[in-house]
C-alpha cells in the first residue's frame, strides 16, 4: 500500500494550531504524508503562524519528516492587534465561508500521487462530516481540549432537558450538574462558557452545536488529553465511539521550533538564569483572550504587592498594564509580547503559572511541574479550571466567588509560591506529572493509544480499498 496521505484541518489558532502541527509530526513518524492546512480566520494573536510552521516544515525533512503547510486565503484580514477582540467575524468566517477553500485544496490533493485518503479535522469545524461524505474519506476529528468538555457539549440536549441551559425563565444555577456519563458533578459555574450564557442563539453557540453535529458524523476521534487525568469521563465516551486518548502530543518539540520562530517572540533565558529557583510566577493568558481592564488592573497589583518576581506576557492586542507597573518591577519583573513557553515553564527559576487554563497551557504546566493559579475567561476554561483546582488539585482558583480582587491575588500568589498550600499541590503535580509522562512513555496509555489509533486506520483504509478494488471489478 502507498503513504496514507492524510489532509489535517486545522483553526488558525496558537491553542489549536501548536497541537496540530505536533500530531502531525507523529503521524509523519509513522509513515503518513500529512499536510496541514487552515483558514486564516483571524481570532488570535499570533498571524504568523503559517510562517513559522514552515522553520519546522524544514526542521521536519530534515528528519525525513512529510509534513506540508498550507494557508489558505485570509477572509478577514484583520490586523493583529484587533484580533482578539473580533471573535465573531472569526466565528463567522469558519462557520460560513470555510468549506469553499477547503474543498479547492483537497479537490488538489486528491490529484497528488498518493491522493489524500484520510481527513484528519479539529473538531472546531463545521464542515468535515459534509467533507469526507462528499469524497469518501476517513473522518478523524481532533479534540484539543479536555474530555470532561467534549462530554459538555457532546450531552448539550442533557443540559437543555434538565434545565441548566436554554431554559425558558433561567438557567439553573442553584444545583450541580450530576447526570453527565462519566462526569460525577459539576456546578453550573464550572460549565463551559456558552452554557453560562441565557441565549442559546448566539454566533458562537451555532457554531459549536454546528461542530458537535459534525463530529457526530467521524469515524475516529483523537482526545489531547491523557487516560490517567481524566478515566472516567474517557471510558464513557469509549462507549459511545471509537475514543483515543493520545495525549499531551508535545513530546516531540516540534512546537517550541513553531513558537520560538513566532516574530514577536523574546528570550527571557537569559533574565530567568538570574533569578534563584522557583522564585518567579509567569503570567500569561493565552494567545486568544485576556481578561478585562478591571481584573487585569487588579492582578497587576496584586502581582505587584506580593514579592514574588515575575514574567508576564502583554500581548500587544490587550489591555494595558496600570501606569508605572513597568517602573515599579524593576529588578524583579520582565514583560514580553510573546515568549517560547515551554522554554519557560522548564526553567528551574520559574515556581507559578498565572493562567487562563488554555488547555495546552494547563498540559504545558502539568509536563513541567508548575503550580497553577487559575484565572479562567471563556469558553472550556471555567471546566479545565474544575478539573485542574478541584478534581486533581494542581493548581488554585483565581475570583471564584466572583470579582477577582488585588488582596486575594496577593494571598493566593504567596499561599502557592510559598505556603502550606503551596507544599499540598506541589505533592500532587508531581504525581500528575508523572502520570502524564509514563502516558507517553513506551506501552504508556497514551502510546498504545495512538498504535491502537494507527492499526483500526489502516485496517479500515486497507477494507475500503478492497470494496472500491471490489465495486470497481463489478462495474467492468
Ligand atoms: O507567549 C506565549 C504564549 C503562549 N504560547 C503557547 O501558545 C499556546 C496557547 O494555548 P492555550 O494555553 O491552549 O491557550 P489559547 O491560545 O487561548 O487556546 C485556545 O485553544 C485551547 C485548545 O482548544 C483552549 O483550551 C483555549 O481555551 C482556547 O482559548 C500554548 O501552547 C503556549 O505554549 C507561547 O508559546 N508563548
Amino acid at each position: 500500500m502507498a503513504k496514507p496521505h492524510a489532509l489535517f484541518a486545522t483553526v488558525s489558532l496558537a491553542g489549536h494550531f501548536f497541537p496540530a502541527v505536533d500530531l502531525s509530526a507523529k503521524l509523519a513518524a509513522k509513515g503518513f504524508i500529512v499536510t496541514v492546512a487552515t483558514l486564516d480566520s483571524g481570532g488570535s494573536f499570533s498571524p504568523d503562524l503559517f510562517a513559522a510552521a514552515a522553520v519546522a516544515s524544514a526542521a521536519a525533512r530534515s528528519q525525513g519528516l512529510d509534513i506540508r503547510f498550507q494557508s489558505l486565503k485570509d477572509t478577514v484580514n484583520l490586523p493583529a492587534a484587533h484580533r482578539s477582540w473580533n471573535h465573531d467575524t472569526a466565528i463567522n468566517a469558519m462557520l460560513h465561508h470555510a468549506f469553499a477553500p477547503m474543498e479547492e485544496l483537497l479537490q488538489k490533493l486528491l490529484r497528488e500521487d498518493p491522493p489524500v485518503t484520510v481527513l484528519i479535522a479539529d473538531t472546531f469545524n463545521t464542515w468535515p462530516s459534509a467533507m469526507a461524505k462528499k469524497y469518501d474519506l476517513i473522518h478523524v476529528s481532533f479534540w484539543t481540549q479536555p474530555a470532561l468538555v467534549f462530554s459538555l457539549h457532546y450531552h448539550k440536549d442533557l443540559l437543555i432537558s434538565n434545565g441548566h441551559f436554554a431554559s425558558p425563565d433561567r438557567n439553573r444555577k442553584d444545583t450541580a450538574v450530576r447526570y453527565i456519563p462519566g462526569i460525577p458533578e459539576i456546578e453550573p459555574h464550572e460549565l463551559a462558557s456558552i452554557y453560562q450564557d441565557k441565549d442559546a442563539s448566539s454566533l458562537v453557540h451555532q457554531f459549536t452545536f454546528k461542530c458537535f453535529d459534525e463530529l457526530r458524523g467521524a469515524d475516529f476521534v483523537l482526545a489531547n488529553t491523557v487516560e490517567e487525568l481524566e478515566a472516567e469521563a474517557i471510558s464513557a465516551l469509549r462507549r459511545e465511539m471509537p475514543f483515543y486518548a493520545i495525549g499531551p502530543v508535545f513530546p516531540d518539540g516540534f512546537t517550541s521550533g513553531i513558537s520560538g520562530s513566532i516574530a514577536a517572540i523574546q528570550d527571557c533565558s537569559h533574565w530567568l538564569d538570574t533569578m534563584p529557583a522557583a522564585s518567579v510566577l509567569y503570567v500569561s493568558f493565552g494567545s486568544a483572550f485576556h481578561p478585562g481592564e478591571r481584573d487585569f488592573r487588579e492582578m497587576a497589583h496584586g502581582v505587584l504587592n506580593s514579592k514574588v518576581n515575575f514574567l508576564w506576557v502583554l500581548r500587544p492586542d490587550t489591555v494595558p498594564l496600570p501606569d508605572g507597573f513597568v517602573a515599579a518591577c524593576q529588578g524583579r519583573g520582565m514583560v514580553v509580547p510573546w515568549c517560547d513557553q515551554k522554554e519557560v515553564l522548564l526553567h528551574p527559576a520559574v515556581g507559578g503559572f498565572l493562567t487562563h487554563c488554555g488547555w495546552n497551557s494547563t498540559l504545558e504546566s502539568v509536563w513541567f511541574g508548575v503550580p497553577m493559579l487559575c484565572f479562567p475567561l471563556a469558553f472550556d476554561q471555567p471546566p479545565n479550571c474544575k478539573l485542574v483546582s478541584k478534581d486533581l488539585k494542581i493548581g488554585v482558583r483565581l475570583g471564584g466567588s466572583g470579582e477577582v480582587n488585588r488582596d486575594e491575588v496577593h494571598d493566593k500568589i504567596e499561599g502557592l509560591m510559598g505556603g502550606e498550600v503551596g507544599a499540598a499541590v506541589r505533592m500532587e503535580m508531581e504525581k500528575v506529572q508523572k502520570a502524564a509522562r509514563a502516558a507517553v512513555a513506551l506501552n504508556g496509555s497514551s502510546s498504545r493509544n495512538m498504535d491502537k489509533f494507527i492499526d483500526d486506520l489502516l485496517k479500515h483504509l486497507s477494507e475500503k480499498n478492497i470494496r472500491s478494488t471490489s465495486e470497481a471489478r463489478c462495474m467492468f
